[in-house]
């Protein structure tokens, strides 16, 4: 079994503003979700808020169709690894990871044998460690706390390139042999891009699209070739991004008007997917959207 998640209605105020306003959201169990936005977007608070580690100001917050806030069956399995993790400093990297125990799910021999294959010090104080391998050892206790809704929040901070790699591979061998709900908070998009099915962008407080990644992907292109046939093909098109190299141009344009991909096939220019990247970062350009707060 595996948790869904919803937020009705849902606002989340602090003493200086609305961190959330009206979210409605709506995630399907067994799936992994990207979680994109800006810095002060309301990732972490939405993310607070599906592990009742906040209570909303209004509306509702369901897991598995229940209330969240102060139930302890569904809280138990719900897993919200935060980066550098929420440990007690002062103890070795072993307690720390037994500390995991009080989960039900927990498996704490896959945490060690996790802990061996990322070469954690088993005896080094907490405090000890590097800022990587904290967050190696977050992400290692969050995979093994084998939740029904395991949710990362940035907890890639930190790891260096191979290690973020090798991370994103366990974590999709271990939803393959055992579907669980997970979602993906990050600011490396195009990184994760190819794990995740769906893509929820929070701006401003507000959720500013959650799609399927294909759909997301299909509201724009890269069209490549000969300068001169590119620049024909995207001629008042939205540029999100182009480069040149010589005689070849690639260009990312935001969405396809009517025709343009068949001329831009009879052109004989190459027809790329748009980076999640490029997208999120023109879907979130405060021109568009009016000013940030
Ligand atoms: N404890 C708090 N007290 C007051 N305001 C807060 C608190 N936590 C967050 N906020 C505010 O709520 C808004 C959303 O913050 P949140 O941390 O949820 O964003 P985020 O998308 O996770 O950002 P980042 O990518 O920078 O981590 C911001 O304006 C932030 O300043």
């Amino acid at each position: 079994m595996s948790f869904s998640a919803t937020l009705r209605d849902v606002t989340l105020k602090y003493r200086d503003g609305d961190a959330l306003s009206d979210v409605n959201l709506e995630l399907e169990a067994d799936k992994i979700y990207g979680l994109l936005g800006r810095n002060g977007a309301g990732k972490t608070s939405l993310l607070s808020l599906l592990a009742a580690f906040r209570k909303p100001t209004s509306g509702e917050v369901l897991i598995d169709g229940q209330p969240v806030w102060e139930n302890a069956a569904i809280v138990s399995r719900v897993a919200l690894i935060r980066e550098g993790g929420d440990f007690d400093d002062s103890d070795t990297v072993k307690a720390a990871i037994e500390t995991g125990q009080i989960r039900p799910g927990f498996d704490t021999a896959y945490a060690l044998k996790l802990a061996e294959r990322f070469e954690l010090p088993l005896k080094k104080k907490v405090r000890e460690l590097s800022r990587g391998k904290r967050s190696v050892l977050a992400a290692v206790c969050g995979l093994a706390a084998r939740a029904e809704l395991t949710m990362f929040d940035e907890v890639h901070l930190g790891m260096d390139a191979p290690t973020r790699d090798a991370f994103y591979k366990e974590l999709l061998a271990e939803y393959m042999e055992r579907p669980h709900t997970v979602i993906l908070s990050t600011h490396l998009i195009d990184e994760v891009a190819n794990y995740l099915e769906e893509v929820v962008i929070v701006d401003r407080g507000r959720i500013l699209r959650h799609e399927e990644l294909e759909v997301l992907q299909d509201m724009g292109a890269t069209l490549t070739g000969p300068a001169a046939a590119v620049d024909e093909a995207a001629a008042g098109l939205e540029i999100l991004a182009e480069q040149q190299l010589g005689g070849t141009k690639s260009v990312t344009v935001a969405a396809f008007a009517p025709g343009t991909r068949e001329r831009a096939a009879s052109a004989g220019l190459e027809i790329g997917p748009v980076g999640l990247q490029d997208l999120f970062i023109h879907l979130t350009d405060p021109s568009r959207n009016g000013a940030r707060r």
